[in-house]
């Protein structure tokens, strides 16, 4: 059977057009639609007068339409330290011309083998696809955009991206504060949180914290539950789940899958991919699609699939599991050329057999039934997303806030560790150095401490970032995937939840410090060197933010900016080496490092005023006049007493600038891949 025109037919004719021309999300070629009048709509069914092709659906049903979808992707030829940047990026056809229906009340499950495309159509229906989408999603008879679906839809990922210190009430809240209109109120929140919780089946569980590699708690189907909660609050329209079964055992995964039936049949469009479900799991399912090389070789009620394979020469063996057989039959063998050469061409003739069935024929009438005239010629309305209220930009701010003070709270070594860290290298310092004279030798010696106390404050800042930051970043990445905030917001809420914690350890660090080690006894003095402990430890708290943006391994952030900020002491701070000696290009890269202006207002204020002791009865001591220390001072930190206020200003603009440096890093590296 032929359908007008070929929509939907698979093969590689069709995929060759859809490499060389594509086209727009949002267009398909209007001409490969059938028209109301085409004879496919009468052919009688192939598998006899019992078996229900496709039933009837009451015209005010919901439905989503996937139009003559294709999608190709970049495929990076390699790492680029392989020098994959200078060769030309591959083309991919990961899903080729596909045309399906979900409706509404519905548990659809997408099965295939590994890279048959399941994750990808899913990322297209939902708007958050990386590559060009051609052809067009509809829902409710309009095409939809991409804003539209993130709307619409909730898309629960394979992964669970959850704060293990928050109990399951406390994750589902914060969530509801973040997605629930912004005029909702607390009562209405937690109104809601309640309701998801027993949807989910949590109510045993919803005071336990969630627990994660150190600390026990909720089960890992548990926490497959939390993250399918956390997207139903929004009460989305369509619910699509990449492998919500994956890692649970048969109990769970059949609990699960049970749930999201219940949620289906309550009226929501519920998509999922699943590898191989069990049977238990097969007799659960509303509809089932396999999918193989990104094409349909299946789409049809759970009970017409053994009709249909049979009609094509491929029954079932008895007291087999349908579903795993048919996916068997529809994968590609990639253990030796040979196989892949025979099971892809399997593959495609099974494609091409479904493609020209009358299952997919009534789908196509289903489709084109729902379109008007118009619609029918390619001019779709793009239907505008509903003006949704969001919450403020306070409320996300007070609600990441919050959330972020308690994770750290719970975490209760790092957060003593915030406290402590700083102020326990005062120890070792003074150990070295011990309480510091007034002799000649004892310059040497404050000259160490300075150097300490600009050196040790950043890399606190380091190790404090390091162990908080990445679980808070992955967590956003989730979070900015489904569009909830944005990047400035996170670091700026970031910004602002560590900062008292690092005016207190360099407060506590100071105090330490300056008194024990008698450093010069002046308050502002003290004051000052607090100060510039402070904005150092900020500093490099946020610069290993800003690396953590390009390096998803911690690791690796770690060790970019610790070597940053020894660059950075070693050029400018004119102690390990006299900056007028270094060659001119580290002394001009000497002023873009923090390490020169805090260097100077340290010097600065320790020299400043200071008297020190002739030791005359030491052979070879020179005693010093009264102007030798101004003199030290205005020949190698000429700007230390005079442009104390504009280093103080430099110090803060680099405190600022990292926080900049930060969302230009994270928005240039973008969200990595979530699956
Ligand atoms: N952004 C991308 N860049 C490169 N290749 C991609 C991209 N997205 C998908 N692919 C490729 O497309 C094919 C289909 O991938 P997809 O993740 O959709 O398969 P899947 O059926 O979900 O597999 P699995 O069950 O293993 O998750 C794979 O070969 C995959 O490598």
């Amino acid at each position: 059977m032929e359908l007008a025109g070929g929509l939907c037919r698979s093969g590689s004719s069709h995929r060759k057009t859809a490499r060389e021309t594509p086209v727009q999300y949002g267009t398909f070629d209007s001409e490969r639609l059938p028209r109301a009048d085409d004879p496919v709509f009468t052919v009688e069914s192939r598998f006899g007068p019992n078996d229900v092709v496709a039933p009837a659906i009451p015209a005010k049903v919901p439905a989503l339409h996937a139009i003559g979808l294709s999608y190709v992707v970049q495929e990076r030829p390699g790492q680029w330290w392989n020098g994959s940047c200078f060769r030309a990026p591959k083309k991919k056809l990961v899903l080729n011309n596909l045309c399906m229906t979900f409706i509404s009340g519905e548990l659809t499950a997408l099965v295939g083998t590994s890279g048959s495309g399941k994750t990808s159509l899913l990322d297209v229906i939902s708007g958050r696809s990386e590559g060009e989408v051609t052809g067009v999603v509809s829902y409710k008879g309009e095409q939809c955009t991409r804003d539209v679906m993130m709307q619409k839809s909730s898309y629960v990922l394979q992964a669970d991206r959850l704060l293990p210190t928050l109990t399951v009430r406390e994750t589902l809240t914060y969530m509801a504060y973040l997605k629930l209109p912004g005029h909702s109120s607390r009562a209405e929140i937690e109104a809601k949180v309640q309701s998801v919780i027993m949807d989910m089946g949590l109510s045993h569980v919803a005071e336990n914290r969630i627990g994660g590699a150190v600390i026990r708690g909720v089960s890992g189907g548990e926490k497959r539950r939390i993250t399918i909660g956390v997207q139903l609050l929004k009460d989305p329209d369509i619910l699509l789940l990449d492998e919500p079964t994956s890692g649970l055992d048969a109990f769970n995964a059949h609990h699960l899958v049970s749930s999201l039936a219940d949620i289906a049949h309550k009226g929501k469009l519920v998509i999922m991919s699943i590898h191989q479900p069990r049977s238990d799991i097969f007799n659960l399912l509303d509809k089932i699609a396999i999918l193989t090389i990104g094409q349909l070789a299946y789409l049809g009620q759970p009970g017409q699939m053994v009709p249909y394979f049979t009609s094509i020469g491929y029954p079932c063996p008895q007291n087999q599991n349908p579903c795993d057989i048919y996916i068997d039959i529809t994968s590609v063998d990639r253990r030796t050329p040979t196989l892949v050469k025979d099971t892809v061409n399997r593959a495609r003739t099974l494609c091409s057999t479904f493609a020209d069935s009358d299952l997919q024929t009534a789908i196509l009438k289903r489709i084109t039934s729902g379109l008007s005239h118009h619609q029918l010629s390619g001019a779709f309305d793009e239907v505008d997303g509903e003006k949704v209220d969001t919450p403020s930009w306070p409320r996300i701010f007070t609600c990441l806030l919050n959330r972020m003070n308690v994770h750290l709270w719970r975490e209760r070594s790092f957060f003593l560790g915030r406290f402590v860290m700083l102020p326990f290298f005062v120890p070792f310092i003074l150990i070295f150095l011990g309480r510091l004279g007034d002799n000649q030798g004892s310059i040497q010696d404050r000259l160490g401490v300075i150097y300490q106390s600009s050196q040790v404050p950043p890399y606190v800042g380091i190790i404090n970032a390091i162990t908080l930051f990445p679980v808070l970043r992955d967590l956003f990445y989730r979070e900015c995937h489904d569009g909830l905030y944005s990047t400035a917001t996170f670091i700026a809420v970031y910004y602002v939840h560590v900062l008292p914690f690092n005016i207190i350890s360099g407060v506590i660090f100071t105090s330490a410090l300056y008194w024990i080690a008698g450093l010069n006894p002046d308050l502002v003095g003290f004051g000052s060197f607090a100060l510039v402990c402070v904005m150092l430890t900020q500093f490099g708290e946020v610069l290993t933010v800003a690396i953590l943006g390009v390096f998803r391994n911690a690791q690796l952030a770690n060790n970019t900016t610790a070597l940053i900020l020894s660059a950075s002491g070693l050029v400018s701070s004119g102690i390990l080496r006299t900056v007028e000696n270094m060659p001119s290009f580290l002394q001009w890269a000497g002023y873009a490092a923090i390490h020169k202006y805090s260097t100077e207002i340290l010097v600065g204020n320790e020299f400043h005023g200071l008297k020190f002791s002739c030791d005359t009865d030491k052979t070879g001591d020179v005693p010093l006049g009264p102007n030798l220390i101004y003199d030290f001072i205005k020949l190698y930190y000429p700007n230390a007493l005079d442009q104390m206020s504009r280093n103080f200003v430099l110090l803060g603009a680099y405190s600022v600038s990292g926080f900049i440096l930060a969302i230009l890093l994270f928005k240039a590296r973008g969200i990595p891949t979530l699956h």
